[in-house]
Order: C-alpha cells, then structure tokens, then sequence
C-alpha cells in the first residue's frame, strides 16, 4: 500500500571523535530490564549499548536479577531495586532509587525480560507521562502499555518505542496479518499520534517512521530469528540517542547497525547456530565499517 511520507535511504553517521573525548560526551544510558528469569534481557541491553558507544552504562533489575546480569559483562554498572513475590521490579517501591538514577541518565532503555504486572504498568505510565528523559520502550515496556497506548500521544518528549508483530498487534488491537499485510500504513498511522513518537516495527525489512519520514532496513538475515536479537537492538539504538543523534535518526542507524552486526555474526556462526550475544559481537565491526562509509 503507498504511503505519503518522505522516503530515507540514506543512513546518518555518529561522526569522529574529538581527540581529548571523554566518556561524559557520549551519553549515560540507565536500562531498565530483566526478571525473574529473564536476567540475560538485561546484559544483552546493556552490553549492546556499550558496543554502540555509550559513554556510561547503569543496568537496573529486580534485587535477585542483578547480582546475575553483573557476572555477564563488567563494563556496566548494575543497581538491585525492590522486587515483587514474582521476582520483577516492585513500583512504587522502586520509585525512589528509580528517581535518583534517572537523574543521571541522557536515556532510559526499557523493557526486556520486565515481565508484566499492575506495579510494571503502573511505572511506565510514570515513565511516559512524568519522567522528561527520551527512552528507547520495547517488549515488556509495550506490553504494560497495552492497555493504554494513547499515553504515547502526550509524550513531551522523544520516545522510540521498538515493537515486534506480535507486541504492535497488542499495541493496536490490529492482528498480526493486519499488521504484515500493512507494516508502512500501520506504523505511519501510529507514528503519527504523536510528534515525539518515532517507531520501529521489526521482522524482515524492519520499518523506522516517526510518521513523517520512512525507512525500510535492508541489513540483517534470517539467524536473526533468535531470542534477544531484539533485545541487542534497544540496547544500540538508546546509545545512539544518548550520543546526541535525533530519536529519528538514532534509529535509522541503529536498525541498519544491528543488522549488519548480524550478518557479520553470520559469517561466523551460520544462520542456525547464530545468538544474540554474536550481535553484541559483531557490532564492533558493524560501527568501524558504517564509519569508514559515513
Ligand atoms: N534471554 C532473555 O532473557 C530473553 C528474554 N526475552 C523477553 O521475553 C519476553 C517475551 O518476549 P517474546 O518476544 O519472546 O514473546 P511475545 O511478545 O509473546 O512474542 C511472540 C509473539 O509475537 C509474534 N511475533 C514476533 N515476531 C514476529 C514476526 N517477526 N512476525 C510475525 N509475528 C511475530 C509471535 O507470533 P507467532 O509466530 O507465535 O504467531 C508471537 O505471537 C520479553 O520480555 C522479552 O524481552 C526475549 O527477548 C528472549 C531472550
Ligand atoms: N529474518 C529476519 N531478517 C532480518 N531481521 C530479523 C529476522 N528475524 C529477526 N530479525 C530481527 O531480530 C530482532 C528480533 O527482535 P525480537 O522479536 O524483539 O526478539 P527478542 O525479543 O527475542 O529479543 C529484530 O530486530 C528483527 O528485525
Ligand atoms: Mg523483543
């Protein structure tokens, strides 16, 4: 279906950096991810924002998630909030210590491996109307949101919210063949609630859009198709916005970066035996030749 919308095929760069840069120049991201059992969201976020230059990285998860998502990488920092019996993050509880930390963040990366409940609804509705810092919102931060999408139209702020079918169709109440019959009109239409709101509807050829401008990703393959290769992709598109690049273009980039991180992983791994953590791997290589381009 045609859309009326500026198409982009031109993928923005992070620039050089300066010789005497230090790591305050390049963005403090605080993720917000993980659960009980779902500790390796949160490393994969964080770890992902690392290797996309992020100057600073804060992962914080329920208390008993933390001490585990700090054994993966020691490049971050993790902080422990008060959990619920189910082991996800209690809010209100963690509304104190989730103040103090949002202070220090340029972007908040939120959502995978949360978990759903009344307090995780509860505290991104707090995110989206209250916190004033943009934020990458994906997985479980969207599915808490599902009951009221709506509140992404009073966004006073940048807010990328970075869907797969499955969680755009909870978003919208349109099914999943609706959606891939459609995914340009559906993600104009959504986009386009809001002038803050840029979205990123995944799968193959995922569409960025912030209802304006549109932009159909050509990288990535099908090894892809492995649990967390989502999660990497939040993690990479929040540094890239705490790097001072527009929400819009944060994720143009991000989305062709984590694509050809992944078709680097490929060469090494194969589509089958590729994981999320060869993403995290190739995106190194990823930025150092999408910058021997830009
Ligand atoms: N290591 C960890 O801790 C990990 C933790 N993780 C965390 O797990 C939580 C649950 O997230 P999740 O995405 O696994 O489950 P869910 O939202 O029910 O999605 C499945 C539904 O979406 C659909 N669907 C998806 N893609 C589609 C496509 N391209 N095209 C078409 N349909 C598509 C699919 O449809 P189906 O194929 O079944 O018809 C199905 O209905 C979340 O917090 C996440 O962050 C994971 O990241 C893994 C690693
Ligand atoms: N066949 C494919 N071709 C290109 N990219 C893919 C393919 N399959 C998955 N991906 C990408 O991998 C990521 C999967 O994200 P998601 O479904 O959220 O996984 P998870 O929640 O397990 O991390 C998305 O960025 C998606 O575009
Ligand atoms: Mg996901």
């Amino acid at each position: 279906m045609s859309v009326d919308v500026e198409r982009i095929s031109a993928v923005p760069s992070l620039g050089k950096r300066p010789a005497d840069s230090h790591k305050g120049m390049f963005g403090h991201v605080l993720v917000l991810a993980g659960g009980r059992g779902m500790a390796g969201a949160a490393g994969l976020v964080g770890a992902s924002a690392l290797r996309s230059g992020a100057g600073l990285v804060r992962v914080a998860s329920p208390s008993e998630v933390a001490p585990v998502v700090a054994t993966f990488e020691p490049s971050y920092m993790t902080y422990p909030l008060p959990q619920d019996g189910d082991g996800l993050i209690d809010f209100p509880a963690s509304a104190p210590a989730l103040n103090r930390l949002i202070d220090q963040a340029d972007v908040l990366a939120v959502g995978p491996g949360l978990g759903q409940s009344s307090g995780l609804a509860q505290m991104v509705r707090w995110i989206v109307q209250e916190v004033g810092v943009p934020a990458v919102l994906d997985a479980d931060a969207l599915n808490n949101l599902a009951e009221a999408p709506g509140l992404l139209a009073t966004a006073s702020r940048p807010i990328v919210v970075t869907p797969h079918p499955g969680e755009f169709s909870r978003l919208t109440g349109d099914s999943i063949a609706q959606i891939q019959a459609d995914r340009e009109g559906k993600a104009v239409a959504f986009a386009r609630r809001s002038k803050n709101l840029v979205v990123v509807l995944k799968g193959t050829g995922t569409v960025v859009t912030d209802g304006r401008r549109l932009f159909v990703n050509p990288t990535g393959n099908p090894g892809m198709a492995t649990g967390g290769a989502g999660d990497v992709l939040t993690g990479v598109i929040a540094a890239l916005m705490g790097q001072g690049m527009p929400a819009f273009e944060a994720a143009v980039l991000g989305v062709h970066a984590h694509g050809l991180a992944g078709d680097i992983a490929r060469q090494h791994s194969g589509e089958v035996g590729l994981i999320a953590g060869d993403i995290v791997d190739g995106l190194a290589d990823a930025f150092e030749a999408l910058g021997a381009l830009g």
